[in-house]
């Protein structure tokens, strides 16, 4: 039934859609000659209808309804409005979807009321068998601001991009109209690639107003129909949408408005560049963000309200803002996409080339850099790219924390990878640095400690950054992770003594995703590849006796994590069990911080012992402690650490880790040949950076694969291009900035073409004391210093790599704003290496490869002889953390012969609660006593062969 086509009473006039003349992928069926619509790939058929309070019911919208699954009354032969209108704008607002041929021609109200009986019979004009003879509206009268800018921007691109009963629905859920006629343009702040951002003051309020040219009109329409999905305005760490609108700029083109609130502290990329941050300030502030991000990605049913999975795609410490009190905000929804999990990604759409497409260059996921974004799962594949940002994010943020400085000067502030490639990287330096090289930015000296704060902190980072995009943290296990740092002191007495004397915010406590707090109890779709919902209750505590409920909350989730291990003692499964106890933590709301401060802090009153005691089967602590002790622990850091670079020549036994060294006697033992196996859990860092190494005949299949792959991602790239293009001329016509700083007062100027608006006034409170905007240099090029005068600093001591940078000390200014989404130039000689490759080279050998990275836990080196058989063959997937969260590691073959990771993996790796995944080893950890042994390793390719006829193809299982 679900590969049905449907037939649907169809009304579209919003569009003007003729028959036939709509796209199938946006109509989701195709228009017929008598008005009605067939709807593919198994649609349903909904209908809107608007009930005014005088009754009158006029049809807004009829087609093919593709959520199925998203609303369980689909499913019915009629069209059956079973939400209560209360929860719409006004009780206005009437939605039915039904699974029978022009079922959405009426609707019927299934609920009963004071005033109607059960089921009374609505009819709504337009097709089929009209009862009352109304007639359809042609445009109807929707109160709202989204709304409103959809139906002008309908109007706009009339077939590109149409406008589905669910944004109808969305846009219903908006706030009434702000009066954009008051608004008072007073500074220009920040300047983005899309536009710029002035402070403004609405009716005494005061505002920011993102402005977008019309060139730009996607991103400022992908953004307002973001801003207006269900739920996401209440959320405390998403910023809030005002309003937005249309007007017509000097030049005779439409321009975009985006109103919102305004965060005086500018974005955390600026805020980290102008302050250092203690412990607990930075804890907050990138939990903020996660907790955010987390909420994106979530899909979420709330009584008639349904938020679909969205990936932001542009997640950066500048679509990060600042609050006064300095809790942050998830920004700028340009570039973000819906993942409703109907929503498929079919390679070869537009939709999925533009999937791989966007981002800023310097946070983009190696996936994406490389061309290998999972487009068969892309709802997990975009998410992933986020996660990976967001470590990045981590990483800028935690390297400005006081705390984790004693003794010494807070290093300035520096975007990642900034180091390395400075204000500018190319998409090629960073193909070369993040995606072949894998270096991640680098963790200070002082982090070189391992106390237990620190390992966690790294460890987050190295879990968000990871190279397999698969092995990365969800946001909500980021944000679990984000929370148990929280607890946790640095163990100083400077972070004790601010906890104490200031104690404005308490650590928020528990892992279980907090946002959820916002929306009261709900069910919650939100793990990747997780169907299955789970209900999260709110717990709450105030006043001092928080510490004490904490304390006792985890308490109690350590008591019965224990007595579930004790049950289930011998078996994986005992793993599990703790795993979803300790997943289950309750929380504390954040809205309660502020009121509710412990007179002693939580972490204060925790010891290591009890954060580490609390969630572990002893069993398991045993087990890996015995393989993973504190000197292998300690010598995996000095490997991190080492800034020495280290020499191409080194043997192999001199470049594994004991526990790899233990894996190789191991294969050896079992017969197992070592050139040919143990190179896939050798790190996969080359002596060079030969990207395309000559071919040879009996490399020629495995070259072909790599010269495919570049192949690939040289059509993306151009088409990359392609859109810079267009932007690049666009920014011609966009308002450039002239601007003169007094002390306190500020005299902007926006040109407009040759029109000059100048606009005086106080910079208060935002701007004062602080260089905000200095003479302009955008208008010859405008490239910028993003990290403030510290970096400058800094960049002395970094060896003076930054110094071929220009800059300009415009802080609001994006370093990346006039740099490509993706560009490039033209493709190199096959046997030439990449334009910037000795930059990164440089970068790399000379400084040593990055040792920070967690996917170089072994050597930064291989043997000539093993990367040769590595180009040999097609590359396998490293297996991830085989000790700790996939005990029963589940692989399958796809199709292609690569590994991919099922479902239940995915699964159980989101649900991984810290405690267990930061005993895991360095390394490999192998026991050849399988009767006691829950781990299996797996071998993958080349000589070994399947021992058992249910294993797959060259893959052995120990
Ligand atoms: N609501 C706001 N309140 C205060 N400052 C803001 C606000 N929105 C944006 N800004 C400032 O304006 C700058 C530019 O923002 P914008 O979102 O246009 O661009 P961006 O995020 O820096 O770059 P891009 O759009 O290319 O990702 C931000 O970095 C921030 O400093």
């Amino acid at each position: 039934l679900q590969s049905e086509d449907r037939e649907c009473a169809f009304t579209h006039h919003l569009q003007g859609v003729e028959p036939h003349s709509g796209p199938i992928n946006e109509l989701r069926g195709v228009v017929q000659e008598n008005g009605t619509i067939r709807c593919s790939h198994g649609s349903r058929c909904y209908g809107l209808w608007e009930k005014r309070a005088d009754g009158e019911v006029q049809l807004v919208k009829q087609g093919c309804w593709p959520h199925i699954g998203d609303q369980q009354e689909c499913h019915g032969d009629r069209c059956q409005v079973t939400a209560m209108p209360s929860q719409i704008q006004n009780g206005s607002y009437r939605f039915c979807c039904c699974n029978q041929d022009l079922c959405n021609t009426n609707f019927t109200e299934a609920w009963p009321t004071a005033d109607t009986p059960a089921l009374r019979l609505i009819k709504s004009s337009g097709h089929g068998d009209s009862q009352t003879g109304e007639q359809c509206p042609t445009l109807p009268r929707i109160p709202c601001v989204c709304v409103s800018v959809n139906i002008v921007l309908l109007t706009i691109w009339k077939h590109k991009h149409s406008l589905s009963a669910l944004d109808v629905m969305e846009a219903a859920n908006s706030e009434p109209a702000v009066d954009l006629d008051n608004l008072k343009m007073l500074e220009l702040i920040g300047r983005g690639r899309y536009g710029a951002v002035f402070r403004g003051c609405l009716n005494e309020r005061c505002v920011a107003v993102k402005l977008f040219s019309s060139a730009n009109r996607l991103n400022f329409s992908n953004e307002c129909s973001i801003y207006c999905l269900p739920l996401l305005r209440q959320h405390d760490n998403i910023s809030r949408f005002l309003s937005a609108d249309e007007r017509m700029a000097a030049d005779g083109q439409p321009e975009f408005l985006i109103l919102m609130e305004f965060y005086p502290h500018g974005s955390l990329s600026r805020y980290l560049s102008l302050h250092t941050v203690d412990w607990s300030t930075c804890c907050r502030m990138t939990h903020g963000v996660t907790r955010g991000l987390a909420f994106l990605h979530t899909e979420l049913y709330r009584g008639d309200q349904y938020k679909p999975a969205v990936a932001h795609r542009d997640v950066t410490s500048r679509n990060v803002l600042v609050r006064a009190d300095l809790s942050c905000v998830l920004a700028d929804f340009g570039l973000s996409m819906r993942l409703t999990g109907n929503r498929p990604c079919h390679p070869g759409d537009d939709d999925t080339i533009a999937i791989s497409e966007v981002g800023t260059v310097r946070y983009m996921a190696p996936e994406v850099l490389g061309g290998a974004l999972n487009l068969r799962d892309c709802e997990s594949a975009l998410k992933q790219v986020d996660v990976y940002a967001l470590g990045l994010l981590y990483w800028e943020s935690f390297r400005r924390c006081s705390d984790l400085f004693l003794g010494e000067a807070v290093p300035g502030y520096q975007l990642a990878y900034q180091a390395e490639l400075g204000n500018h990287p190319s998409f090629e330096e960073m193909q070369i640095l993040v995606a072949r090289e894998k270096h991640r930015p680098r963790f200070p000296e002082a982090w070189k400690e391992n106390n237990l704060t620190l390992r966690l902190l790294k460890e987050t980072m190295e879990d968000c950054w990871d190279q397999d995009a698969e092995a990365r943290l969800t946001a909500q296990c980021a944000e679990e992770r984000l929370s148990e740092l929280t607890l946790l002191s640095t163990h100083t007495a400077i972070h004790n003594h601010r906890n104490l004397s200031h104690g404005h915010w308490s650590p928020q406590v528990g892992s279980a995703s907090s946002y959820i707090e916002d929306l009261q109890v709900g069910v919650v779709k939100n793990l990747q590849g997780d169907g299955h919902p789970t209900l999260v209750t709110k717990m709450t505590s105030s006043g001092t006796d928080l510490a004490e409920k904490n304390r006792n909350s985890i308490n109690y989730e350590r008591q019965q994590a224990q007595s579930q291990a004790r049950l289930s003692s011998s078996d994986s499964l005992s793993t599990n069990s703790v795993l979803s106890l300790v997943t289950t933590l309750s929380t504390i709301p954040e809205s309660e911080h502020k009121a509710a401060v412990p007179s002693v802090p939580v972490c204060m009153q925790l010891t290591e012992e009890d954060l580490e005691a609390t969630k572990l089967d002893p069993k398991e602590v045993d087990k890996n402690l015995r393989e993973s002790s504190d000197e292998n622990l300690m010598e995996h850091s000095q490997k991190q650490f080492s800034s020495e670079p280290q020499s191409s020549n080194l043997l192999l036994h001199q470049s594994l880790q004991p526990t790899e060294v233990k894996l190789a006697q191991f294969l050896l033992v079992s017969g197992v040949p070592p050139g040919s196996q143990l190179c896939h859990n050798l790190p996969k860092r080359p002596t060079s950076l030969h990207l395309l190494p000559k071919t040879t005949e009996t490399s020629s299949a495995s070259s072909r694969l790599k010269q495919g792959k570049l192949k690939s991602n040289h059509r993306q790239v151009e088409t990359g291009v392609a859109k810079m293009n267009k932007v690049t001329v666009i920014t011609a016509i966009e308002p450039q900035l002239v601007t003169t700083v007094t002390n306190n007062t500020s005299t902007s100027g926006v040109v407009y073409g040759n029109r000059v608006q100048v606009i005086t006034a106080a910079t208060g409170s935002y701007s004062a004391g602080v260089p905000t905007l200095v003479t302009n240099g955008l208008i010859g090029g405008g490239r910028t210093n993003p990290a403030g005068p510290q970096l400058e600093e800094e960049e002395k001591l970094e060896g003076k790599k930054l110094q071929r940078e220009d800059h300009l000390n415009l802080l609001n200014f994006s370093p990346d704003e006039h740099e490509p989404l993706l560009r490039r130039e033209q493709p190199p000689a096959e046997s030439e290496p990449f334009p910037h490759q000795s930059r990164a080279a440089d970068i790399l050998s000379g400084r040593g490869s990055n040792a920070n990275n967690n996917n170089n836990r072994g050597s930064e080196v291989k043997p000539e002889s093993i990367l040769v058989s590595e180009v040999e063959r097609p590359k396998a997937r490293r297996p991830e953390r085989p000790s700790s969260l996939d005990l029963s590691y589940d692989v399958t073959l796809t199709g292609g012969g690569g590994l991919s990771a099922s479902g239940e993996k995915i699964k159980r790796r989101v649900k991984t609660p810290y405690t267990l995944k930061k005993w895991r080893p360095a390394s490999w950890v192998v026991s050849t006593d399988t009767s006691k042994s829950s781990i299996a390793v797996f071998l993958v390719g080349g000589a070994a062969t399947a021992t058992a006829a249910s294993e797959p193809d060259g893959m052995t299982c120990f």
